[in-house]
């Protein structure tokens, strides 16, 4: 049976992380990154209205233009999160070849790490993952801890 992926809490405040795409799922992968690294560019020439706001906060940069593998060249951590699933095959194919750590998030074959459910308060991060199988259940664990970590602040 395959292993369990293993939850390594991992620095990314001076990382580069790229987001392709600006659609629903980035949205919400962003939502989550942003507390986390203070380098997070996002590449989408159609941007959710919400992106746009945390942009002009200096929370995020965005390039407004359709991706190409220029624009991560100095990558560390690559979401590809585009509704088109051959570009997204290109940017794990890319990042496959120059050792970037890459998530595809329309293929959980194709994702060095799981992107995990988040519960947060100042002093605990928790991130939950079904291990790829079941992303509704993630969902519905985070809910149960955020409540439970709201219980006890
Ligand atoms: C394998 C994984 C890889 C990765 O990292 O991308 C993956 C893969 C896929 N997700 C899909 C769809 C959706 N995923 C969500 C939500 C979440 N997905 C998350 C993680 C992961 N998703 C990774 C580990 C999963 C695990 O732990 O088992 C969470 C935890 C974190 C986050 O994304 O923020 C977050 C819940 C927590 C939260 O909301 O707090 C919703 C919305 C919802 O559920 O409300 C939908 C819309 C559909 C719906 O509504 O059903 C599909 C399309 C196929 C399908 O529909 O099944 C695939 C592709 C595939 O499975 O191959
Ligand atoms: N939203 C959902 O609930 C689900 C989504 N998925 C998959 O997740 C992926 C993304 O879905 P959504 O976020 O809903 O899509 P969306 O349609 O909301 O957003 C797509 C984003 O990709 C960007 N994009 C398209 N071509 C691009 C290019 N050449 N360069 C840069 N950016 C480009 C668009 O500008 C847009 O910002 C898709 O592959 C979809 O199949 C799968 C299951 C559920």
């Amino acid at each position: 049976m395959k292993k369990p992926y293993f939850p390594l809490f991992v620095d990314l405040s001076e990382k580069k992380v790229y987001v392709i795409g600006a659609g629903t799922i980035a949205k919400r992968r962003i939502r989550s990154l942003i507390d986390f690294t203070d380098h997070l560019t996002v590449v989408a020439p159609e941007v959710n209205p919400e992106l746009n706001t945390l942009e002009q906060e200096g929370r995020i940069a965005i390039l407004r233009k359709k991706f190409e593998l220029k624009d991560i060249v100095d990558a560390d951590l690559v979401i590809a999160a585009t509704n088109d699933h051959t570009l997204n095959n290109d940017i794990y194919e890319y990042c496959i070849g120059e050792n970037i750590l890459v998530n595809v998030c329309n293929d959980k074959q194709k994702c060095d790490f799981y992107f995990p459910g988040l519960a947060m308060t100042d002093q605990v991060v928790v991130g939950v993952t079904a291990n790829g199988t079941n992303h509704k259940m993630a969902k519905k664990v985070v809910e149960k801890i955020r409540e439970m970590l709201g219980e006890c602040l």
